[in-house]
């Protein structure tokens, strides 16, 4: 069983890999982008792929939903993963001889604070939190800080000179666990679609009203703007179901009134640890 990700061994989608197919045996297919990642699911050269899809800290990855819709792939799971970004260098260098730092812009953006404060880095974009940390440890790189996760420090074997440097210490990542083709399952929790409504006055609010009629929550909406049509825009939503026979109840309430209609998949709706109270404290704020 072949699973693409984005990005090297301790990156966070190896991790949020480990914790969706925990006990079984991971043939990591380590690719540098999303693109190869929904190309490699599309053409069947890996079975699952693993794409982050919103962090609770910089937001929706919008590209992300339209290799969704290009390579036409399937939602089979979703993982939320608890992201604590750790400032790492080589285990010879220290705060003194750094002057760049390198992360994947996602990460980069979770820690704008601490790269406010360190304002004298220059910073650099990379393909992936993980690769930094190999690029410093593999050529000895003494001047260059990675933000990057623990897993990547021990398996790189790097020094952190400042640990949980994302803005706050709740921060959380969602994947999306995707496949080429998939037929719903027999039990649900969760249902993610896809519509499009006319430019007319009220047409995604009465979709809105069939979804709360029914009872149903929704936890997240997003537009994504369609590409061939300039100004027009597809809507996903991913909505919570007590049981799975509501959704052929939404569809045919839903279908009428709207241009466009499709499920992007049927899965299990998961819990994020950081909603936690007991484990993740509300008031902890590490950089102020
Ligand atoms: O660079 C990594 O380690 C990744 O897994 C990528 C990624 C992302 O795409 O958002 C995953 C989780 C974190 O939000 C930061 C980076």
């Amino acid at each position: 069983m072949k699973i693409a990700i984005q990005g090297t061994l301790g990156s966070y989608h190896h991790q949020a890999a480990i914790e969706f197919f925990t006990n079984q045996n991971l043939d990591l297919n380590k690719l540098d982008s999303f693109s190869k990642v929904a190309k490699s699911i599309h053409t069947e050269e890996s079975e699952f792929g693993i794409m982050a899809i919103e962090n609770s800290i910089a937001g929706t990855l919008l590209p992300n939903y339209r290799l969704i819709t290009r390579y036409n792939l399937k939602i089979v799971g979703e993982v939320y993963l608890p992201i604590h970004h750790q400032f790492m260098v080589h285990p010879e260098a220290d705060w003194e001889s750094i002057t760049e730092v390198h992360s994947h812009p996602m990460a980069l953006l979770q820690c704008d604070k601490f790269l406010e404060k360190n304002s004298h880095f220059k910073i650099f974009e990379s393909s992936d939190t993980a690769s930094t940390a190999k690029l410093i440890a593999d050529k000895n790189l003494k001047n260059i800080g990675a933000i990057a996760s623990k897993l990547s420090a021990e398996i790189y074997g790097l020094k952190i000179l400042q640990p949980d440097i994302q803005n706050i210490y709740k921060n959380s990542t969602r994947f999306f666990v995707l496949k080429k083709n998939a037929s719903a399952p027999d039990s649900f929790s969760k249902v993610s679609l896809k519509f499009s409504t006319s430019h007319e006055k009220g047409a995604l609010v009465n979709v809105l009203n069939e979804i709360s009629n029914l009872d149903i929550n929704m936890k997240k909406i997003q537009s994504v703007p369609i590409v061939d049509e300039p100004w027009q825009y597809a809507f996903h939503v991913d909505l919570e179901l007590d049981f799975d026979r509501k959704l052929e109840l939404l569809l045919e309430r839903i279908r009428p009134k709207t241009t466009s209609l499709e499920i992007l998949g049927c899965y299990q709706n998961a819990v994020d640890p950081i909603v936690d109270v007991k484990a993740y404290p509300t008031s902890l704020e590490t950089i102020n």
